[in-house]
């Protein structure tokens, strides 16, 4: 079989694939519904992710759908027929109603015969229980076969979304496995578990090798999936995957904050016929999170206000991104020799130092997080209320601050700020620019997302404490 320019092996077969649906595509405007009373806590303090009038596009790709159908969109868990074992499982973890992405997500996800899905909504609006609920609910649990594979960029984001799995999985008898670096026990022959959540270079290895059978793999997700399909990221490693599975029968769902418009054919591609949930570019960034700047003199300068701010980076928790992992250990090496308690991550480091780093900042053993895009996306610690972006993220990883043509990468800012301000929560987002490009830089995000970018004082710390409070 001929692979085509995007190197995909079946776009014909898959239009007469199980999964595929009528061509022709109904668009609609949904304006958000009013929120319904609840009398959980839970639920009740974050009554905003309900009540904020965005609207969201979703486009079916079956036109027959009829939006009216109750099952269009779900107010309550129950209404969605989850089994009582995964009902079980989110009242456990406090969830008592959908969210505004769940209740459009899911009854699109969990409908038969099972259609692909493309959903984008804001960081921190729990996307991640719509495909893993999928995930769960689609999985035979009396056969001992994996039967769902999911990919994150990272190998923090894919360790959290399997606890996400095993924390609504609980009362089910699923079982997992992960496909990360120097994770499996050496000459591990073959995995059977149920679902399997890894990044993609250990996931291509684990289908290669056939340490993993595929043959009843029913749903495919990637989280994070413009970064997964970026050419200039992990996107070829993401279509080996692809091309290691079942070219039919597989449900295949995407879910990011973003998906610029560079990826979005590739994604209508890569799931072809999908429903879709968009959102434009202006809608985001999430209100609860305030966006300031700091006016600094000169890159040592920009260390003086980050030590200043210390006090302030311990109320809570703090993530301090910076542009390249030699930074971010130069500085965390300054600041703890100074005597600030600070921890660095980066890929360079090994996965179990990477692993005991992460999990000591979930717990909250460590208040500061010093680090690169390695986390910016997906990580989900509510006690963060500070993000610092010590550099701005730039477009190329490998880019020169310093050079000419170096642009913002908007879609980086806004997952990195999107660590703060989870479920409806309040967050504070602070920018360091110390020259020219850098003010430049900002003001080109400050335009893109249509939002002010508010100057505090480098040496008024009340004021940095009026703005925190
Ligand atoms: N229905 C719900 N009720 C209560 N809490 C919820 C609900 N859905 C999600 N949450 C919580 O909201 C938080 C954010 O969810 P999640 O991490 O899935 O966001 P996300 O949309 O994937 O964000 P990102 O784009 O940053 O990856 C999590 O702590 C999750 O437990």
């Amino acid at each position: 079989m001929e692979k085509d320019a995007d190197g995909f092996y079946t776009p014909k077969l898959e239009a007469s694939a199980p999964l595929a649906q009528d061509e022709s595509k109904d668009t609609k405007e949904v304006e958000q519904p009013e929120p319904v009373p609840s009398s959980s806590c839970a639920y009740s303090r974050n009554t905003k992710l309900l009540n904020d009038s965005l609207h969201i596009q979703v486009t079916l790709a079956d036109q027959q759908a009829d939006p009216n159908s109750p099952l269009f969109s779900a107010k309550t868990f129950e209404e969605l027929g989850l089994h009582q074992d995964l009902l079980k499982g989110l009242y456990d973890l406090g969830f008592s109603k959908p969210s505004k992405i769940q209740e459009r997500a899911l009854p699109l996800l969990l409908a038969n015969p099972p259609q692909n899905m493309i959903g984008q909504s804001q960081s921190g609006t729990g996307k991640t229980a719509a495909f893993v609920l999928t995930m769960l609910s689609r999985v035979d649990f009396s056969k001992n076969k994996t039967q769902a594979l999911c990919l994150a960029p990272s190998r923090e984001l894919a360790r959290q979304i399997m606890s996400v799995v095993v924390a609504m999985g609980k009362f089910t008898p699923v079982q997992t496995e992960y496909a990360i670096k120097d994770n499996l026990p050496k000459g591990t022959s073959r995995i059977t578990a149920h679902i399997v959540v890894g990044t993609p270079g250990t996931m291509t290895d684990l289908l290669r090798r056939k340490v993993i059978d595929t043959s009843e793999v029913k749903v495919f997700v990637l989280d994070e999936a413009d970064n997964m399909l970026d050419q200039d990221g992990l996107g070829d490693q993401t279509l080996r995957v692809k091309n290691l599975i079942p070219r039919t029968g597989v449900q295949i769902i995407l879910f990011s904050a973003t998906f610029p418009n560079h990826v979005r054919n590739f994604a209508s591609k890569f799931a072809p016929n999908a429903n879709k949930i968009e959102l434009q570019r202006e809608e985001l960034s999430v209100e609860g999170i305030r966006q300031f700047y700091m006016d600094c003199r000169n890159e040592e300068h920009k260390y003086d206000i980050l030590v200043s701010l210390y006090q302030l980076l311990t109320i809570g928790q703090s993530i301090i991104f910076c542009q390249h992992r030699h930074t971010a250990d130069r500085i965390s090496q300054r600041m703890s020799a100074e005597g600030h308690k600070v921890a660095s991550l980066h890929g360079a480091k090994d996965a179990a130092e990477r692993d005991a780093i992460i999990d000591n900042f979930r717990e909250g053993r460590d208040k500061v997080l010093i680090t690169t895009n390695v986390i910016a996306r997906g990580i989900d610690i509510m006690q963060v209320n500070m993000v610092v972006n010590y550099d701005l993220p730039l477009m190329n990883e490998r880019g020169n601050q310093h050079s000419n043509d170096a642009r913002p990468d908007v879609e980086t800012y806004i997952h990195r700020i999107g660590r703060t301000g989870r479920f409806g929560r309040k967050g504070i987002s602070i920018n360091f620019v110390h020259d020219r490009q850098t003010w430049s830089q900002m003001e080109e995000i400050e335009k893109t997302l249509n939002r002010k970018i508010i100057r505090i004082q480098t040496d008024d710390l009340e004021e940095m404490e009026e703005v925190r409070a």
